[in-house]
C-alpha cells in the first residue's frame, strides 16, 4: 500500500471480530474497494502536502439514500418508455422525451438514412462516432434538464440515452491541494461534454435541512453541502411533491468523491438536473458534466454559485467584504469570494 495512503486505511488487525466489522466500516480504502466499479474505474485518496487525512466521520457512497420522510414513487406509478429498441429511444415518440423540445437546428443530421422517418434528436447526447454519449452543446450551453430512459423502460441497459444511469466511468482521484483542502481529479482525459459522476448524499427533506443548517457548526457554510432538488419546483404544479419546498441532498457526512469538488469562477465542470422516471421529478440526479476538454491531472471544479444573478453579488458590496470567505481558485475572472 502507498504511504499516503495508509492513514486512511483503518486498523485491521487483532481487535475482535465486533470491532473488526467497525474498523472496515471506518476504513475509507475498504468503502471504496467495495464499490462494483473499483477495479474499472478506481478512486484513489493521495496528499503529498501535508498529514491531513479525510474526515473519519466522512463514509464514501456509490449512491444517495433517502432520508426520513422521503419516499420515491411506488412502482405501480413509475412510467418507462416502451421503445423495444434502444434506436426507438432517438424520436419523439419515446415517452422519456415528453417534456422535451424539438429540436431541428442541432448537428448531427436530422433524417435517418432512409430519410422516411424524422430523426428528432431530442435527447441529450450524441448517439454515434467519437462523441457517443458526451452532451450536445447545445444542452451543455443550457441550464434544460436532461431526460434519460432508466430502469422501468422497455429499452435495454445500452441505450444511448443512459449516460447518467450507467453510472461513472472515469477513475478519479482525492488530492490535498496546497491552498484549499482536499480537490478532485481524473487520471485520464476528459471530453468536453462528458459525464463525470452525480453529486450524491443523503436526500433529506426541507425541514431537516433547515433543522441541520441551525445546528451546523460551520454555520452558512452548511450550505456547501447542501444542494436544493429544486429544478422542477412550480408553486403550480399538479404534483404536490413539486409544489413544497425542495428536497435537498447533504453530501458532507457521506457522499461521493464529487463532495471534494472545489469551486472555481472559471470552472470545467457544470451540474445538469437529470431525470430518470417522470414520476419521481422531485428525486431528481445532479449531474456534473465536463464543459471543456479537460487533460488528466487538472483540477475538477464547478461555480458554486453558477446561474446566480451576479447584480446580488455580495461581493460587489465592499462592507460585506470583510465577512466573506475568500475564493482563492486563481482562475483569471475570479469573482473574489466565495459567499
Ligand atoms: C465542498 S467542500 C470542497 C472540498 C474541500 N476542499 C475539503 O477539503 O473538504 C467546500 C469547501 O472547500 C473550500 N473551497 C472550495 N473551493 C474554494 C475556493 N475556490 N477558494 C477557497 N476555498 C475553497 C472551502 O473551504 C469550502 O467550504
Amino acid at each position: 500500500m502507498e504511504e499516503y495512503t495508509r492513514p486512511h486505511f483503518f486498523f485491521h488487525g487483532d481487535v475482535g471480530d465486533e470491532k473488526l466489522e467497525e474498523e472496515k466500516r471506518r476504513c475509507h480504502f475498504c468503502q471504496i474497494r467495495s464499490f462494483p466499479t473499483h477495479t474499472r474505474y478506481p478512486i484513489t485518496i493521495v496528499n503529498t502536502e501535508d498529514d491531513a487525512v479525510l474526515d473519519p466521520s466522512f463514509r464514501f457512497m456509490d449512491r444517495s439514500i433517502l432520508g426520513k420522510g422521503v419516499e420515491p414513487t411506488k412502482r405501480e406509478f413509475l412510467t418507462g418508455c416502451e421503445c423495444v429498441d434502444s434506436e426507438d429511444c432517438q424520436y419523439n415518440t419515446c415517452n422519456c422525451l415528453q417534456d422535451v423540445e424539438d429540436d431541428s437546428s442541432d448537428d448531427e443530421n436530422l433524417y435517418g438514412i432512409d430519410g422516411a422517418r424524422p430523426h428528432k434528436k431530442v435527447y441529450a447526447y450524441h448517439s454515434h462516432g467519437v462523441r457517443a454519449g458526451r452532451l450536445r452543446s447545445k444542452v451543455l450551453a443550457s441550464r434544460d434538464p436532461i431526460y434519460e430512459c432508466h430502469e422501468s423502460c422497455a429499452c435495454g441497459p445500452y441505450c444511448p440515452n443512459r449516460v447518467v444511469e450507467r453510472g461513472r466511468q472515469i477513475p478519479l482521484q482525492i488530492f490535498r491541494t496546497k491552498n484549499r483542502g482536499w480537490g478532485v481529479r481524473s487520471t485520464v482525459d476528459i471530453k468536453k461534454g462528458q459525464f463525470i459522476d452525480k453529486y450524491m448524499g443523503e436526500i433529506i427533506t426541507a425541514q431537516e435541512a433547515n433543522r441541520r443548517r441551525a445546528e451546523s457548526h460551520i454555520a452558512q457554510r452548511k450550505d456547501v453541502y447542501l444542494f436544493a432538488l429544486d429544478k422542477f419546483s412550480d408553486p403550480n404544479s399538479y404534483d404536490d411533491r413539486l409544489r413544497g419546498p425542495p428536497l435537498e441532498v447533504d453530501g458532507e457526512f457521506m457522499s461521493g468523491p464529487t463532495r471534494f469538488v472545489n469551486h472555481s469562477c472559471e470552472p470545467n465542470m457544470r451540474i445538469f438536473a437529470r431525470v430518470g422516471d417522470h414520476a419521481d421529478k422531485h428525486l431528481h440526479d445532479l449531474a456534473l458534466f465536463a464543459i471543456r476538454d479537460i487533460p488528466r491531472g487538472e483540477e475538477l471544479t464547478f461555480d458554486y454559485v453558477d446561474g446566480v444573478d451576479d447584480s446580488e453579488n455580495d461581493a460587489l458590496d465592499p462592507d460585506k467584504q470583510k465577512d466573506m470567505t475568500r475564493c482563492l481558485c486563481g482562475s483569471k475572472g475570479c469573482r473574489g469570494y466565495l459567499w
